[in-house]
């Protein structure tokens, strides 16, 4: 398989948090989901992957180019969207296209002036007259419009309506269709990522949980519903998290075929992103 991101074993340690051994990779063609809750390590293992911030160890590679000795070509083929807006209070789109267009060589303005206009933002107005979604959208058609290899968006499109979310969902799917292509995409929306991504990457107190297909997670993992006294019968590898409520007590489980061929009595609902996040980050390890 052919990679479009490779991290390995990346370190980055902050006096109260630290990025722990993080690997993953994005093969071409795909979207992978990065998801954690708030503080897991998502932005900083972002910015550490595009040398915005030092890492302490680890190896970030590229379109197949390792980062540190190829990092200008690298950011030429690279498009890149932060939650927060990077672009001056005072400047418009128009001014935007023309900095771009002297720092990227693929700039292609025209293709930038259809993002625009398929987002309804004026070439002319300052962007601090722009709304929080008006700005994201703004950062997505940048990125777009140097035609990049790779997208990486780290909650970009937190701040937008779920209209124009969908749009941008599609705007990623289209870029996909090209398989030399990838994105990778920190999001909470989880209900966004169960649209678009190949891959799942979880991670948690700056550690890496899982990484791997979502299709292949969604298939194999099941929430079996139970009394909290019925645990002790389900065979004890299979048991990823549990969590006690009020009427009992749901189980993560990794083989929900094999879990139902053993106990055919037993509810097995599907997983969600959602769940399967809920189920790391808040349930109980036998
Ligand atoms: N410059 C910094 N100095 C010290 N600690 C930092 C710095 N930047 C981030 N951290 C810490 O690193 C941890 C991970 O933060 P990070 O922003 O990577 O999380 P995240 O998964 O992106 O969260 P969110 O979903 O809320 O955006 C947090 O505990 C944060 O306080």
């Amino acid at each position: 398989m052919e990679y479009a991101i490779k991290v390995t074993d990346l370190c980055k340690v902050y006096p109260d948090f630290a990025l722990d051994n993080v690997s993953f990779a994005v093969p071409k063609g795909c979207i992978m989901g990065f998801i954690g809750e708030n503080g897991a390590g998502k932005s900083t293992t972002i910015k550490a992957m595009l040398n915005l911030i030092h890492r302490n160890s680890g190896t970030v590679e590229i379109l197949g180019m390792d980062l540190d000795s190829h990092e200008k070509e690298i950011k030429e083929r690279i498009g890149v969207v932060f939650d927060e807006c990077c672009f001056h209070d005072n400047l418009t789109p128009a001014d935007i296209s023309k900095i771009l267009g002297n720092i990227y060589q693929s700039w292609d303005g025209k293709l930038y002036q259809t993002y625009l206009a398929r987002f309804g933002l004026g070439e002319k107005k300052k962007i601090k007259e722009f709304s929080r979604g008006m700005k994201m959208k703004l950062g997505i058609a940048a990125a777009l419009a140097h035609k990049p290899d790779v997208l990486i968006l780290d909650e970009a499109t937190s701040g937008l309506d779920p209209i124009v979310r969908e749009e941008i969902l599609d705007i990623f799917l289209d870029f996909i269709q090209d398989e030399k292509h990838a994105i990778l995409i920190s999001s909470h929306i989880t209900s966004d990522l169960d649209k678009i991504a190949d891959y799942l990457t979880f991670i948690h107190h700056g550690k890496i949980v899982f990484s791997a297909g979502r299709d292949e997670l969604m298939d194999s993992m099941g929430v079996v519903k139970c009394g909290a006294e019925d645990i002790a019968g389900i065979e004890r590898d299979q048991i990823i998290r549990f969590r006690k409520n009020q009427f009992g007590c749901e189980v993560l489980v990794r083989d929900k075929r094999a879990v139902a061929a053993l106990h055919p009595e037993m509810v097995i609902d599907p997983v969600t992103t959602e769940s399967i996040m809920l189920f790391y980050s808040r349930g109980e390890e036998l």
